[in-house]
């Protein structure tokens, strides 16, 4: 069964003469652990799926469903976790209170999301950070402390919105060792959209969006 299914989805922003339409009729399916990658040009409509997959953003026209993950948008945000392409952390919580706070928030014990929170933090190999506030990390941390704190949710869909794009080569393949052990780990779906060709080459689904369309291969075919 799909974790995501997604029919002639589309999203617009604005309106009149200044509309924008991001995403266009898009009909796919995340099935439990897929390793999906989304290539497309900037400004394609890569962000703006992934946000309508977590259900963050609504879409003008056609479904999102998650037929796995119950109806209420709190059960879904227990199972799906986001890590964004651009800063995301809040800026008055240290590094542990940021990595633990989305599990918090669905319902995770404190003293549970502390243990998890540091554990995922050892795994993204920033430990000596845990009590630095975000303004005094670099571009990289960050974004390897935004992993950890998808991890400490454990989710069962984790989607990633370009998440080597502002890392060095050996940062980003870390980042994407501990996307796929985490996902291996607990039987997740990744969905990761990229313009890194060595990110895709380690994805099983090849997926590829062009002004807002989006073409899925059919299974099996060449990515
Ligand atoms: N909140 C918004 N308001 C208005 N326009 C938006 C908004 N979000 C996205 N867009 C527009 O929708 C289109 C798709 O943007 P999106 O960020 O989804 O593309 P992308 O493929 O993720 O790009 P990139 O690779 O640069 O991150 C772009 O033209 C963008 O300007």
């Amino acid at each position: 069964m799909s974790l995501v299914r997604c029919v002639e989805v589309a999203r617009t922003f604005g309106q009149g003469d200044r509309a924008v339409v991001a995403v266009h009729g898009c009909s796919c399916d995340v099935e439990a652990g897929a390793r999906i990658a989304i290539r497309g040009a900037s400004g394609s409509g890569k962000s703006t799926l992934l946000h309508l997959m977590a259900g963050l953003e609504v879409p003008t026209s056609g479904s999102v469903s998650w037929p796995e993950f119950g109806e209420s948008p709190a059960d879904r945000a227990r199972q799906i976790a986001v890590v964004f392409q651009g800063p995301s952390l809040l800026p008055a919580l240290d590094v542990l209170e940021n990595t633990m706070m989305a599990a918090v928030l669905t319902g995770t014990d404190e003293a549970e999301a502390t243990e998890r929170a540091l554990a995922a933090l050892k795994t993204v190999g920033v430990t000596g950070l845990v009590n630095q506030l975000p303004e005094t990390l670099s571009g990289g941390q960050a974004q390897r402390i935004a992993v950890a704190r998808a991890l400490t949710l454990r989710p069962r869909l984790l989607l990633a919105d370009e998440p080597t794009g502002q890392l060095d080569e050996l940062t980003g393949r870390h980042v994407m060792d501990v996307l796929l052990a985490a996902a291996d780990e607990l039987g997740a779906a990744l969905v990761v959209s990229t313009h890194d060709p060595t990110v895709g080459d380690r994805m099983t689904e090849h997926w590829e969006m062009h002004d807002g369309r989006l073409l899925v291969p059919a299974r099996g075919g060449v990515g």
